[in-house]
């Protein structure tokens, strides 16, 4: 099945060891096979075990880019919601794993600046090649946090407040 054709996609990428880790001597357990999109996870030390394979929708070692993953997975994204298309990319790992990493990202080296700031250039930049006089965009940006079930608005003018999670309707929530 062609990536296109998947209306969700599950990717996985592996970051390099942190600097605690090396000082640690811990070993890399992950490999991955990038053009059969599998990656493979071993016990460290049990040698005659074959190592767990995992199979993903797309799959990026340690030295491959932000850019590399926006171009793949989320350009046909943000494409579609230019075009009316509601979209969503979700991080999701454990504390370290790299989602800050991969959704806002670095400045330097370019190409690991983030998916977020990749996405904001690419509304806008479609925005400036479609607009006329008339034509209106609306673009509406929230940034909250839910960290150990409370919720923060980080564009708010007082960022520690806590939002409580009100019903509008029978299938609606708002904060
Ligand atoms: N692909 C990568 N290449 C190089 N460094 C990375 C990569 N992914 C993550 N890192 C580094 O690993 C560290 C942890 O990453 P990050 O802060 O993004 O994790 P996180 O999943 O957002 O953690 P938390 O849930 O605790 O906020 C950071 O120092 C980050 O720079």
């Amino acid at each position: 099945m062609s990536m296109g054709s998947e209306s969700v996609k599950v990717v996985v990428r592996c970051r390099p060891l942190n600097d605690r880790e090396k000082a640690l001597s811990s070993k890399m357990v992950l490999s991955m096979d990038l053009q059969r999109c599998q990656c493979f996870i071993e016990k460290p030390g049990a040698v005659d075990e074959p190592p767990k394979q995992f199979t993903f929708d797309g799959t990026y070692y340690i030295d491959q880019t932000t850019e590399q993953m926006y171009n793949e997975i989320a350009y046909p994204l943000v494409e579609g919601v230019t075009e009316g298309y509601n979209g969503t990319i979700f991080a999701y790992g454990q504390t370290g794993s790299g989602k800050s990493f991969t959704m806002q990202g670095v400045t330097e080296p370019a190409a690991q600046k983030g998916v977020i700031p990749r996405a904001f250039e690419h509304i806008f930049e479609s925005i400036q090649v479609c607009w006329t006089q008339n034509t209106k965009f609306l673009v509406r940006a929230s940034y909250l946090e839910i960290y150990n079930e409370e919720i923060r608005d980080l564009l708010g003018s007082d960022t520690k407040q806590r939002l409580e999670v009100r019903k509008i309707n029978k299938s609606g929530r708002t904060v």
